[in-house]
């Protein structure tokens, strides 16, 4: 069993490492079935939608700990949060989690206040509309950004509009196994996000994660 100091070093390994890999991230796991088939398809990231009972790929806080608790230790766990209140946050992130990732209105305010209480990386989702959208995703004070269109919309943002960007992101929005490599080969992201592309009838399918992982690591020659 690794400790969190292992686990946080591996996290940082990830987000860090100069290797010019895509990560890829699949997010939207909710039962012990999709943690052992991510625990076999490897991702690089895993997230998990955090107390909003509104998604069907929400969990409880009780939940999230065991499926993280079964979580291959090697594989981060990401926390995804709308709008919660920044103690719940923080306090998920020391006991639980390896990165947080914002989903909301959360301003730069936000993220100085949780960086200041918790040590784990920061993911931003920017829903991306037009130029101004940009600019917001440029000046984010998180570690590392995603570009989407909108929550768990399954369709991709408007791609030209990526060109006034100079951070890494994760591209995020409508991807599958089917075109994230087409996805990868013309934008190169830092890394991708995938939510509906692993569901098949609004559960997450084994085969389906197992191919996206295939896909996106075909791109980097693996
Ligand atoms: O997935 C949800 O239901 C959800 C609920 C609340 C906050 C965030 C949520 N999902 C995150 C996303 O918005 C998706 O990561 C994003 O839309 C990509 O999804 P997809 O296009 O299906 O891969």
């Amino acid at each position: 069993m690794l400790g969190r100091r292992a686990t946080s070093i591996i996290t940082h390994d990830i987000l860090y490492s100069g290797d010019p890999f895509t990560r890829v991230k699949l997010s939207g796991l909710f039962c012990e079935e999709d943690v052992r088939a991510v625990n076999e398809a490897r991702p690089d990231l895993c997230g998990f939608v955090v107390d909003w009972p509104s998604s069907h790929r929400h969990v409880g806080l009780g939940k999230l700990r065991g499926l993280v608790h079964r979580l291959d230790p090697t594989i981060p766990a990401v926390g995804v949060f709308c709008n919660q209140p920044l103690g719940m946050v923080a306090e998920l992130a020391d006991e639980v989690l390896d990165v947080v990732e914002l989903q909301g209105d959360e301003d730069n305010a936000y993220i100085t206040f949780l960086t200041e209480l918790a040590d784990v990386p920061i993911i931003q989702t920017i829903h991306v509309h037009d130029a101004s959208d940009i600019e917001r995703a440029n000046d984010s004070r998180a570690d590392i950004v995603m570009l989407n269109s909108s929550w768990g919309s399954s369709r991709p943002f408007d791609w030209l509009l990526v060109g006034g960007l100079a951070r890494p992101y994760i591209l995020s929005g409508g991807l599958n196994e089917r075109n994230v490599g087409a996805a990868i080969a013309r934008l190169h992201p830092w890394g991708v996000n995938i939510d509906s592309g692993i569901e098949s009838d609004r559960l997450n399918d084994p085969d389906k994660i197992c191919d996206v992982v295939a896909a996106v690591r075909a791109t980097d020659g693996g």
